[in-house]
Formats: structure tokens, C-alpha cells, sequence
């Protein structure tokens, strides 16, 4: 079964359309996101959640409309969009006293595990934390209610290099038992070529190719130059992508 399904996602701002977006995400697999600076990344993940609201366009999750159960959907996701600066002031205790309250399944044990490993001290102030800490921390609630689907905007983009790879090594550790999926959009593709599974690619709103990585790369093989026998990087079918609209 499917853990996110999304069909036809279509969401019109003055000046840009994220374009009929169609793929799905299937239990124990990591995708990853991609697309260039205002492609429509956020957008996606923001109209798949209805944080913004969609013009069109039907999202399941875990087999279920998003729409008709958001209540109980909420409960099984794990969201990290944008910043915390509403609570910026008070402590992490205190954010997370309030966040939990929201989940049945809140596990304070798991809480308190992500907390030490990700090396985030209880008593400091939200606006006392590193981006990277924030990161960690929004993690870190994501992680403590037993969320079966992880959605994330570029979750790595303000860690350290050690960071970003003890996270990547958890993402595979999360979805390892089948039970949890993960969506993460990224700018950093060699974080795909280590973790992801499935690549969604966007370019101005619209959908270029959603696919099982090699799959994906194989797609892509069209862009090689004669002399080139293996597939490209990830890195490089986004710039030939990219490069070639300005060069037409
Ligand atoms: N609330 C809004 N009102 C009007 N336009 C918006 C709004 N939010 C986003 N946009 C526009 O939608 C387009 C896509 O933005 P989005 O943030 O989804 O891109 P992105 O792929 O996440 O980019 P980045 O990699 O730079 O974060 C941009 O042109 C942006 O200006």
C-alpha cells in the first residue's frame, strides 16, 4: 500500500502554477524532492498537507482521503516545514509540553532518545539553537509520536557534514521495518544518492519524472554526452536540465 499518494496537485499563484503533480510513495521507501530554487518544492509539500490550500487535485495517505480523515492522518505524519520562530522565546521543554499534548501516540522515551542523540539541551531557548539544532529538534518531534510518514522541507540544508550523514544513516534506519516512508525535498543531491529510493523531480511547477532512482537516472540517459557510459549523477541531470532551458 501506498503511504502518500498524490494525484492531479494543482495550486495557482500570480506568476506560478504548481501544474497537475502526480506520484506516489510507496510503505518503507524514501523519496527524495528535487527541483531548482522556486520549482514548486514547498509548494507541493505545503498543498499536499492543505497548509496551503490546493485548487485541485486528491491526496491519499496510508489509503485514506488527507481531506476526509486530516484529523487522524495528522497523527500519523511527521512534519518539518520552515522555522519555529512562534515559539521562539521559550524553551524546548515548554514547545515540546504543548506539541505533545496534540498526539495520542507521543513516546516519551523516543523523545528523549532523539534528544541525546542529536545532542539538544531541554533548557535552552528556541531562538538560542543553531539552524541545525532546529532542525534536530523539529526532528525530534516528528519523530516522537510514531509518525508512519515523514515529510520534510530540505531537512539537511543547515547541518554539518557529520550531521547530514548520521541523519541520512536514520532515514534508512526509519524506514528499514517497512512501516515508515519518508519525503524529503533537498538541493544537496549526493543526500539522494545515498538515501533515497524514489526521485520526484519538478522544474516550473510541473512534474518531469517521478521513479525508482536508477529508473530515474535511466530516464535521464538521454542527456549524456556519446563518451559517456555510465549514468549521470544526480548533480549533473539537474544542471544538463536546467542548462538546457536557457540555452533554447
Ligand atoms: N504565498 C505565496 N504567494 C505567491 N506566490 C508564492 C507563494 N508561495 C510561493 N510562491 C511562489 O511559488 C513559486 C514556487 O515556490 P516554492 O517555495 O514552492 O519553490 P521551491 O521549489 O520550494 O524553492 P526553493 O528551492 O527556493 O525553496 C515561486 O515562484 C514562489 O514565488
Amino acid at each position: 500500500m501506498n503511504a502518500l499518494s498524490v494525484q492531479g496537485l494543482t495550486k495557482h499563484y500570480p506568476g506560478f502554477t504548481l501544474d497537475s503533480i502526480t506520484f506516489s510513495l510507496p510503505r518503507g521507501r524514501v523519496m527524495g524532492l528535487i527541483g531548482s530554487n522556486g520549482a514548486g518544492k514547498t509548494t507541493t509539500l505545503k498543498s499536499l498537507l492543505n497548509l496551503v490550500h490546493p485548487d485541485s487535485g486528491t491526496i491519499e495517505m496510508f489509503g485514506k482521503s488527507f481531506l476526509e480523515n486530516e484529523e487522524n492522518c495528522k497523527q500519523n505524519i511527521g512534519v518539518v516545514l520552515g522555522e519555529i520562530d512562534f515559539y521562539d522565546q521559550k524553551k524546548l521543554d515548554t514547545v515540546t509540553a504543548v506539541t505533545k499534548r496534540f498526539y495520542s501516540k507521543w513516546d516519551e522515551k523516543a523523545y528523549e532518545k532523539y534528544l541525546e542523540m542529536f545532542e539538544l539541551d531541554p533548557q535552552k531557548r528556541v531562538k538560542d539553537l543553531s539552524t541545525g539544532m532546529r532542525v534536530k529538534y523539529m526532528l525530534a518531534l516528528a519523530l516522537s509520536h510514531n509518525a508512519k510518514l515523514l515529510i520534510l522541507d530540505e531537512p539537511t540544508s543547515g547541518l554539518d557534514p557529520v550531521s547530514r550523514d548520521d541523519l541520512l544513516g536514520l532515514f534508512r534506519k526509519l524506514v528499514k521495518d517497512g512501516e515508515r516512508s519518508i519525503l524529503f525535498s533537498t538541493h544537496i543531491t549526493s543526500d539522494l544518492e545515498k538515501c533515497a529510493d524514489d526521485i520526484t523531480y519538478i522544474k516550473g511547477g510541473k512534474l518531469l519524472k517521478s521513479a525508482e532512482k536508477s529508473a530515474f537516472i535511466k530516464h535521464f540517459d538521454y542527456l549524456k554526452k556519446p563518451d559517456e557510459k555510465t549514468g549521470l549523477s544526480l548533480e549533473e541531470i539537474m544542471i544538463r536540465t536546467e542548462r538546457r532551458s536557457y540555452d533554447v
